[in-house]
């Protein structure tokens, strides 16, 4: 599990540290760890370090600072380096004097680097790039290595309005924050340099699952289970005009555990036909128990799918509700004050769905994402899972979780239907609903990397992979699971 933490969780951790820590150290630490990142990226790049040439983009604050520090070591490995300076007056004076002895120019131009430094603006960042940095990193067209962040990207929402850098490596210090699992598009590659501000920190307040996690969290059969032991799942989902999502739902339960997984609705023939390990029939009441339903995908939003609805809610398991299913909650409030209130909900809206639902309690899906699911979490008193590039898993209590992509491959027809059978498979396990939401869509983003490059070993970036359909997001997820098992076995 990894922890990320706010912007003012670390500058009060830092302000702890640095009380305890000789001037100046923190920064040489952090500078250090920045320039061998910088080296690799160069003998990646071009073959070599010594003769290259690298220019730092350098702010008024210390992450300024730590650029021209870095530019101190690059330079004792004979690496030509120039500085460009935002605000010459306010640059970091000891860093830049550093830089001058050491051999380093300062420029108003690039210079034509093997690589840039973005040294701009690091934890201190307010709104876009002003326009003179913001005209610099424009004519960059060389791999830059951010520092601390990307700078043009808010530190704690990930969210960019305006022109901002799009990094090829980001190198940040003592901890991660927000914007490194909220943006990878604009963050690239992340290196994480220890600068002892661990024994600083409260608790994250935001996390990422691991493979491990996954793996420990997935529920596999015993020497005593049956198929009813390990959890039943219903899935209510299609109707007569939309049979693929019940298909694609239904599958992504099939796929993910062995207990047993049971379909009720107008799609059953079609089902049946397409899983015959599934037991199908044509209603909510016939279907028999069930450990947790899925209701919504592909169920239109009519009387029909709004009977079908109630009819789940009123069996009182935990439930995935997604697609229609919320469309028809935020039409119908009744039938969300009718529910069993003990019985978990999770809800998978992607950000239409998300405003339908949230709008009228007053929430409004704005930059900071991660807010907006917690607030929806707490009113609904159910899990949220908020789908985008970055996917937010938020529970009730305020625990959250990001899942970060690792390609948009994803972004398909059908793939929410994929997603949604996961997580109701994992609920009817007797999963917590917040593990099992950011289980599922762990599994749901590795399936689509599998899918999308074919490879066990690749991750799937747009340049590598291959447009990935949902019923093949679907086929990958066994290896999914594998490599969620693999890696607890690996431990
Ligand atoms: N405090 C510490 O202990 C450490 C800090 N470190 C570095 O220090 C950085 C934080 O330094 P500072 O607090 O000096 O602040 P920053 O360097 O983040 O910000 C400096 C200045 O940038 C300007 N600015 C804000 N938004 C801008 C925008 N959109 N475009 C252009 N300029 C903008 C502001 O006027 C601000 O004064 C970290 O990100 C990290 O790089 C590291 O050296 C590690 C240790
Ligand atoms: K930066």
């Amino acid at each position: 599990m990894l922890g990320v933490w706010t912007t003012t969780q670390i500058r009060t951790a830092e302000d702890r540290l640095l009380a305890r820590t000789p001037d100046g150290a923190l920064m040489r630490k952090a500078a250090f760890g920045l320039a061998t990142a910088v080296l690799d990226l160069l003998r990646e790049r071009t073959g070599g370090t010594a003769g290259r040439r690298v220019t730092l983009l350098v702010g008024a604050g210390n992450n300024g600072g730590d650029a021209l520090w870095a530019g101190v070591f690059l330079r004792r490995r004979s690496v030509a380096v120039t500085a460009v300076l935002l605000n010459p007056d306010r640059a970091h004076a000891a860093g830049l004097a550093a830089l001058r002895r050491a051999g380093g120019r300062v420029s108003e131009t690039l210079d034509d680097p093997d690589l840039v430094v973005d040294g701009i603006v690091g934890l201190q960042a307010h709104g876009p790039l002003r326009p003179a940095a913001a005209a610099l990193v424009e004519q960059v067209e060389v791999p830059i290595v951010a520092v601390d962040l990307p700078s043009g990207v808010d530190p704690d929402t990930g969210a960019v309005d305006g022109p901002a850098v799009r990094a090829a490596v980001t190198v940040t210090f003592g901890a991660r924050k927000p914007v490194h699992v909220l943006n990878t598009t604009h963050c690239g590659e992340v290196r994480l340099v220890d600068i002892g501000l661990g024994p600083e920190l409260p608790d994250p307040d935001l996390i990422v699952l691991e493979p491990d996690d996954v793996g420990y969290a997935w529920r596999v059969p015993g020497p005593r289970d049956d198929k009813y032991t390990q959890g039943v799942t219903g899935i209510a989902a299609g109707s007569a005009n939309y049979p693929g999502a019940a298909v694609l739902s239904s599958g992504a339960a099939v796929l993910a555990t062995s207990g047993m997984v049971r379909y009720a609705g107008y799609a059953a023939d079609v089902v049946r036909g397409r899983w015959p390990e599934l037991v199908a029939t044509g209603n909510v009441e016939d279907a028999g128990r069930v450990q947790a339903w899925v209701v919504g995908p592909g169920l239109g939003t009519g009387q029909a799918g709004r009977s079908i609805l109630a009819a789940v809610l009123h069996e009182a398991v935990p439930t995935c509700v997604d697609a229609d299913g919320i469309t028809l909650l935020a039409a119908n409030p009744a039938l969300w004050d009718a529910r069993d209130p003990d019985a978990p909900v999770v809800l998978t809206p992607h950000d239409r769905e998300f405003a339908r639902i949230a709008e009228p309690l007053g929430i409004k899906l704005g930059a900071d994402r991660v807010a907006a699911a917690r607030e929806l979490a707490k009113r609904l008193d159910s899990v949220v899972l908020l789908k985008g590039n970055a996917t937010v898993v938020a529970a009730p209590d305020g625990r959250t979780l990001v899942n970060p992509a690792t390609s948009s491959w994803l972004a398909t027809a059908g793939s929410g239907d994929v997603l949604t059978g996961l997580v109701g498979a994992l609920l009817a396990t007797g999963l917590d609903p917040w593990l099992a939401a950011g289980c599922a869509a762990w599994a749901h983003v590795r399936a689509g990397e599998l899918a999308a490059t074919a490879d066990a070993s690749a991750t799937a970036d747009e340049e590598t992979g291959v447009p990935t359909p949902a019923s093949r997001i679907l086929e990958a997820i066994p290896g999914a699971i594998r490599a969620a098992r693999s890696a607890v076995a690996a431990y």
